[in-house]
Formats: C-alpha cells, sequence, structure tokens
C-alpha cells in the first residue's frame, strides 16, 4: 500500500468536498489516503473517516499547542477535528511565512505532542539543483527540522521547481534523492515525494525504490485524477 497525500492547499470549495465524498463513498482504494484540506473545510470531511484507507491531515500547525495566536492552527484542534497527520515546513510556508528549519522542528514537535503523525516538507530549489548543492541542502533540513524524539514521522521531498510547474523531477533524481534520504534517516522512514505529480505519472513515481508516497497538489482537486491515484 502506498500513501498519497491530497494537499487542496488554499484552493476547493465545499461543494466540491461534497461532490468528492458523493464519488468516494463507499470505496475503499487500495491505497491510503491522506486529505489536508482547508481547516474550515475538516469538520464536514468527518464522514470520510468511516471509509478504511481514508486519513484528515492539517496543512500546518502552530509550534505552540495553544496561546493568544489569532488566526493561527493548534496541533490540538487538528486532532480534535479528526486530523492524525499534519503538513509541517511545506515550501510555499518556508518562503511565504520565513519558516526556518527550527521553526519547522518546533511545528512537527508540537504535532507529535497533540498524537498528530508530522509530514516534514523539505526540497532544493532550482538554482541550488544548478549547482549542485541539491543533497547539502536537504542533509541540513533533514538535520535540523526533524525532532530528535520522533519515531513515526513522513518526510516529503518537493523540490520547489517542480511544484506547481508541471515539471515533475526526472526519475533518476527522485531516485538518488529518496536513496540518500534513507541513507540519512534510516531505512524505516516513510519518503514522499511530491512536485507536480498527476493521474498520468504516479505510476512511474511510486514504482521507484524508496518511495512510499506522493504528496499532490493541483491534480488532488480533480476528483477521478486523485481516485486514479488512490485506486478506487
Ligand atoms: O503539496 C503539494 C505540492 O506542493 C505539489 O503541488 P503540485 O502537485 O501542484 O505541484
Amino acid at each position: 500500500m502506498k500513501t498519497i497525500v491530497a494537499n487542496w492547499k488554499m484552493n476547493g470549495s465545499l461543494d466540491l468536498l461534497n461532490q468528492a465524498m458523493e464519488a468516494w463513498q463507499l470505496k475503499s482504494g487500495t491505497n491510503k489516503v491522506i486529505l489536508c484540506l482547508p481547516s474550515v473545510f475538516l469538520s464536514a470531511a468527518h464522514t470520510l473517516l468511516r471509509q478504511p484507507n481514508f486519513f484528515l491531515g492539517g496543512q500546518d500547525c502552530h509550534a505552540a499547542l495553544q496561546g493568544a495566536f489569532t488566526g493561527d492552527t493548534s496541533a490540538h484542534h487538528l486532532y480534535d477535528a479528526g486530523c492524525r497527520y499534519v503538513l509541517v515546513g511545506h515550501s510555499e510556508r518556508r518562503q511565504h511565512h520565513h519558516e526556518s528549519n527550527a521553526m519547522v522542528k518546533a511545528k512537527a514537535q508540537a504535532a507529535v505532542a497533540a498524537g498528530l503523525t508530522p509530514i516534514i516538507c523539505v526540497g532544493e530549489s532550482l538554482e541550488q539543483r544548478e549547482q549542485g548543492l541539491a543533497l547539502s541542502v536537504l542533509q541540513e533540513q533533514v538535520e535540523q527540522s526533524i525532532p530528535d524524539n520522533a519515531t513515526d514521522f513522513y518526510v516529503a521531498y518537493e523540490p520547489i521547481w517542480a511544484i506547481g510547474t508541471g515539471r515533475v523531477a526526472a526519475l533518476e533524481d527522485i531516485q538518488q534523492v529518496h536513496a540518500f534520504l534513507k541513507q540519512q534517516l534510516g531505512v524505516g522512514v516513510k519518503l514522499l515525494y511530491g512536485g507536480s505529480v498527476t493521474a498520468d505519472n504516479h505510476a512511474f513515481i511510486l514504482s521507484l525504490e524508496n518511495v512510499d508516497g506522493v504528496l499532490v497538489g493541483g491534480a488532488s482537486l480533480k476528483i477521478d485524477d486523485l481516485g486514479k491515484m488512490v485506486r478506487f
């Protein structure tokens, strides 16, 4: 069984979610699916949890479990809303919200404390890849973003230049990075690839050694395509 993480980002609608739930009811794919919805939709998606292989995830959480942080989301509240996973350190947050490795580590620690499994996102820029710095950048990110006491977590490798561009990483590059991350983190670590994954290319990526699943953005909003990736 592979893991398909569907990250709707700040997209979709309650209507689309209801269409998806209609299409997926009474179905259970052969792959595990973690639906990372906008937080406001999580309660509406609760009935999906009755279906085997369906899980909910958050797209971010605060490093504190509670407090005067208007508009932020606590890992506790994600757990209460039925989530058992949460993305932390997504490159869009690292870039737009200036999240450092230390901040990502603190968020992952809060996730673990609240009973969530963190999905820790790492990835290099095009400039870093072209300069041959990809593996050293990734090594620093994993060394500094993963909590020391974490035993159950995913690492999502998302080359920044592949996100939302339609330019999926070459299979050999994915294989090289995932082998490196397994070497760095131990064979028990669960690794996802993200960056322009579609219903057309996901099977090739999932067939690679050391790829335990994919993190899908744009294509996950196409209900039929997500169904193909979940293998209904
Ligand atoms: O979280 C998903 C990743 O950012 C990939 O997004 P994408 O599939 O639209 O390239």
